[in-house]
Order: C-alpha cells, then sequence, then structure tokens
C-alpha cells in the first residue's frame, strides 16, 4: 500500500475520491468530474476534478473498465495512460467512443481505473555493436503463430 496525496479542485467537490471496488481489486476506479457526450469515434480528456503528487519511483495507470469497454465501446485511448510522479494537474481520463451510437458520461460515473505501479528509470549508454543471441533481429511473430 502506498500513500498519495490528493488535491481536490473546486469542480471535484462533492466527488467520492478514487476507491477499490471490492476488497482486493488491482484498480482504483475513479469518476468523471464532468457531463459529456462521445459522439461515436470521438474523444475527450475527461476531467476528474483531482490532482496527485505520486512518490517518486512510481507512476499511476489510467486504464479502461472491461464494462464500458465490452457494452458501449468506450476505451481510454491511450491506454494504459501514464501520470508521471512530478505531476500536478488534474488527472484527466482520454476516453474514446468505439462503438455505433453515442454515449453520454454523467458526472459521478465511474469511468477508468488507477492501478499504481513501481517505475524503474533507464539511462542509455550508446555502443557499436550489441552482443549475439539466438533470437538475434527475429521478433513480430519469428517464433511461429
Ligand atoms: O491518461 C492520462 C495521461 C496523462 N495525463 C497527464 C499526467 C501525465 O504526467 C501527463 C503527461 O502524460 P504523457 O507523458 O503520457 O503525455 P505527453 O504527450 O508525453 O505529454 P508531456 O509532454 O506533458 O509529457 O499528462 C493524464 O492526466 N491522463
Ligand atoms: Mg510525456
Amino acid at each position: 500500500m502506498i500513500d498519495i496525496r490528493l488535491q481536490r479542485l473546486p469542480h471535484g467537490e462533492g466527488l467520492p475520491l478514487p476507491a477499490y471496488a471490492t476488497e482486493h481489486a488491482a484498480g482504483l476506479d475513479v469518476v468523471a468530474a464532468v457531463d459529456v457526450t462521445l459522439a461515436p469515434g470521438a474523444r475527450h480528456a475527461v476531467a476528474t476534478g483531482f490532482a496527485i503528487a505520486i512518490p517518486h519511483g512510481y507512476e499511476m495507470q489510467v486504464r479502461p473498465r472491461s464494462g464500458l469497454a465490452l457494452k458501449h465501446g468506450i476505451t481510454c485511448l491511450n491506454t494504459p495512460g501514464t501520470i508521471d510522479s512530478d505531476y500536478r494537474g488534474e488527472v484527466k481520463v482520454i476516453l474514446a467512443n468505439l462503438g455505433a451510437e453515442p454515449f453520454e458520461v454523467k458526472r459521478g460515473e465511474r469511468i477508468a481505473q488507477l492501478v499504481p505501479a513501481a517505475v524503474q528509470q533507464a539511462r542509455f549508454h550508446e555502443v557499436d555493436a550489441l552482443d549475439d543471441t539466438a533470437r538475434g533481429a527475429g521478433g513480430f511473430g519469428s517464433t511461429g503463430r
């Protein structure tokens, strides 16, 4: 369990904080702070009404909810979205409507889930050649279907 400071923004007043729906859920469900209608094929950065300060060494992933995806074709366009630990702006959920019908997001409705994850930063060291491996440059189906 990690502890994360959350700042509620004025338009987030009265909304529930991100919360686990069940005891051992992986994702904290997050609700929309605004009403918005997504036409088929449309996308929108939906406000959540809060900002967070994630501890260094962690990120917050923004993932779709499977029920919205299956029933309505609603997904997070950039899934998994990345909230950096140094980001202090409002958390937004980039919803996209891949369905055939307009979809109405209502304020207070759960639209996505937040999954904290440990982050390992890396640095690159440019070299002239890489070590050989059995795979070599094979990829993208090279081992068969
Ligand atoms: O679903 C998302 C994805 C990103 N963000 C915010 C937090 C994140 O730290 C910041 C930048 O996201 P990202 O690095 O994915 O986008 P970018 O296009 O690279 O923007 P930037 O140049 O600001 O890093 O935008 C969200 O609120 N929701
Ligand atoms: Mg970025």
